[in-house]
């Protein structure tokens, strides 16, 4: 998936190898002979612009007949900017309902309120005693406090589930509250609806006839499986189509050997061509490919040499520095100072606590990572206090100290509760509302006061007092003065987090907002970039699902690597492999991999006898 648009090349010859697949993909439309596909390519292969040419074509051809009869084209994609983009390149048609799998799943569902009941309280239920099942079995500690209170706090909820009128559900946020729905209670949920009911099965054919989803390989298995069940019944009204590459499956939650499982008569066109990146890249990404499967990609003739460079690293060594460094190296031996300009260049981490190191918002990161309890919320910035001071308060901050009264004041007019409507209504003298309204921004404003910079908290604390802004229940809870210890993990995390000065809020905002040099191996998936460092730094990352050492031959393979080796299943360093793989085909034309390693010996060897890097192209630092 392309979501940077660059300069088309004159057209060749290349420009149209991979012209069959498209239409294989048309007649898969046809009415008397609909086809569901698969179609799996390489990184770069123009998966999205086969996406699109399928759509535009089903709108030129059945975009009338589909909304006289109220039914649209339903695609999946992995994140709201896919949406976006895919929406955009498809003007907004209506025929379209462009979705993340949640939204997808929530808008199917959502008026079944009574199911939904009956459905969360079940598996509440079933949680409780699958706890009290392993509580009565196991030995105590830390593990079976934890039960205690997972099963205390289910069963609190079980017991206001009676009560709830209309249960909520934010797809893009944070969802707070015994009456809101976990995103993961959304995917299962559906996905069982879905597969077990045959009115939602009719609902989901009879609306939408064909459903896309790209990035398949990654959608999530409850998903996919529920969608080959309907395809089982209803083949002939219900078209699926999936576009992927299953050598970029780099999520736990997708289809494990999705390609195997495709049923039989769907259409399985494959593509050769790499349109995205240089040929040295592009020969790079092929070897890497070959220990997975058999795909092989071709260049375009047209394309650059390119340059791939890898620089070897002791973990020890000072990582800020050491990149800068290399790029410094990346400019003189490609010719491109672009490697000289900050943003002239992404580098790829492996967690965003890397960002959260280099960048330096690491005191704000780590309560709220290390608590375990924000899921997605705090990797796309959405807890709802950091966004509050984000995107309202950090652009009033800014607005008033540029002197610019204007966009103060459209800010506070717009998030203000002391200017909402209501207040307009409840007070007559408008006069007062502004000034106390003025009064509240400088009281906030008033922090900063001698050149400091007040700590996210006392912010908060303005607000409260002032109520410039409005405070969820939440962030309440967070400015008690006990809340370090309360029973709520995400509220005892949050007030150690927002201890942190607002510089830090500011850095990380930057960064989740996309506006750093810094992205993450996983959260680049679709995009492109010219010049391209994969950083790899095992000792610097918490996770356990990927090491490169392993991959680079300086750590030795464990034993579950070896029994999920031997008896066929996924391994670490397949994984990894695939990570890999994802960040190093980012790059157009310059590709620079650090490796911070406890053995620059082994990673030398390793990558020079698997044919990843030549002599010339390994660089010890
Ligand atoms: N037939 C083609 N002729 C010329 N350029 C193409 C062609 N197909 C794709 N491209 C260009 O190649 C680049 C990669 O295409 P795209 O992003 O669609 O690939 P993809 O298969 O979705 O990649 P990935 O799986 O790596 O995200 C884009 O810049 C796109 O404009």
């Amino acid at each position: 998936m392309m979501m940077e648009m660059k300069n088309e090349k004159t057209q060749l010859p290349d420009d149209h190898v991979d012209d069959h697949v498209d239409k294989e993909l048309k007649q898969c439309f046809s009415e008397d002979n609909p086809k569901s596909f698969f179609m799996f390519a390489g990184a770069g292969s123009g998966k999205t612009r086969s996406l699109i040419n399928a759509l535009s074509f089903l709108d030129n051809e059945m975009g009338k007949n589909l909304s006289a009869h109220a039914k649209q084209i339903a695609v999946i994609t992995y994140t709201n900017a896919a949406c976006d983009e895919i929406m955009r390149r498809l003007q907004y048609k209506p025929i379209f309902a462009v979705s993340t799998i949640h939204s997808f799943l929530w808008e199917l569902i959502k008026s079944y309120q009574a199911d939904i009941k009956e459905w969360v309280a079940q598996s509440i239920r079933e949680d409780i005693a699958d706890l009290q099942d392993k509580q009565n079995r196991g030995r105590g500690g830390n593990a079976a406090e934890k039960r205690a209170e997972d099963i205390k706090r289910k069963t609190e909820r079980l017991a206001r589930i009676n009560t709830v009128k209309k249960f909520s559900y934010n797809p893009n946020g944070e969802n707070v509250g015994y009456d809101s729905l976990s995103h993961s209670e959304v995917i299962k949920m559906g996905s069982e609806f879905i597969s077990e009911e045959e009115t939602m099965q009719e609902i989901l054919v009879g609306k939408y006839p064909i459903l896309l989803i790209d990035e398949s390989q990654d959608t999530k298995k409850e998903l996919v499986d529920a969608l080959f069940t309907v395809y089982e019944k209803h083949g002939d009204s219900f078209i699926v189509g999936m576009f992927g590459d299953t050598m970029q499956k780099i999520y736990m939650d997708g289809k494990e050997n999705l390609s195997e499982c495709i049923p039989r008569d769907w259409v399985q066109p494959a593509k050769v061509m790499n349109h995205r990146s240089a040929k040295r890249i592009v020969e790079l990404a092929n070897v890497v490919r070959s220990t997975i499967d058999k795909q092989h990609q071709r260049p375009r003739s047209d394309a650059e040499t390119g340059m791939v460079r890898l620089f070897i690293v002791s973990s020890s060594s000072s990582k800020e520095d050491i990149e800068r460094q290399a790029a410094e190296i990346m400019a003189k031996e490609t010719g491109d100072k672009d490697w000289r300009n900050e943003s002239g260049y992404k580098s790829l981490i492996l967690e965003h606590h890397m960002a959260g190191n280099r960048l330096g918002f690491l005191n704000l990161y780590e309560p709220l990572n290390d608590s375990g309890v924000f899921d997605t919320s705090l990797r796309d910035g959405s807890i709802a206090e950091l966004s509050l001071l984000s995107n309202i308060v950090s652009p009033l901050v800014e607005a008033y100290q540029k002197g610019d009264d204007f966009e103060v004041s459209k800010i506070v007019r717009r998030h203000s509760p002391l200017l909402d409507k209501k207040a307009f209504t409840d007070k007559t003298d408008q006069t007062d509302l502004l000034r106390e309204a003025e009064a509240a921004v400088e009281d906030m404003i008033s922090l900063w006061k001698d050149g400091t910079t007040p700590s996210c908290l006392d912010i908060l604390k303005s607000i409260q007092k002032t109520k410039l802004f409005k405070l969820e229940s939440r962030a309440r809870d967070v400015l008690d003065d006990s809340a370090e210890n309360s029973d709520d993990k995400k509220v005892a995390a949050l007030r150690r987090s927002l201890k942190v000065s607002f510089k830090e809020l500011q850095r990380y905002s930057a960064y989740v907002t996309d506006n750093t040099r810094f992205a993450t191996h996983q959260g680049v998936k679709g995009l492109e970039f010219p010049r391209v460092m994969v950083i790899m730094d095992d000792a610097g990352s918490k996770g356990f699902l990927f090491s490169y050492e392993k991959l680079f031959g300086a750590k030795a393979k464990t034993k579950t690597d070896i029994e999920n080796e031997l008896e066929g299943k996924d391994t670490s360093i397949m994984r990894t492999t695939r990570l890999f793989y994802v960040a190093c085909t980012r790059a157009q034309r310059s590709l620079a991999v650090i490796a911070y390693t406890e053995d620059q010996d082994a990673v030398k060897k390793t990558s020079i006898a698997n044919k990843w890097f030549s002599e010339e192209e390994v660089v010890l630092l």
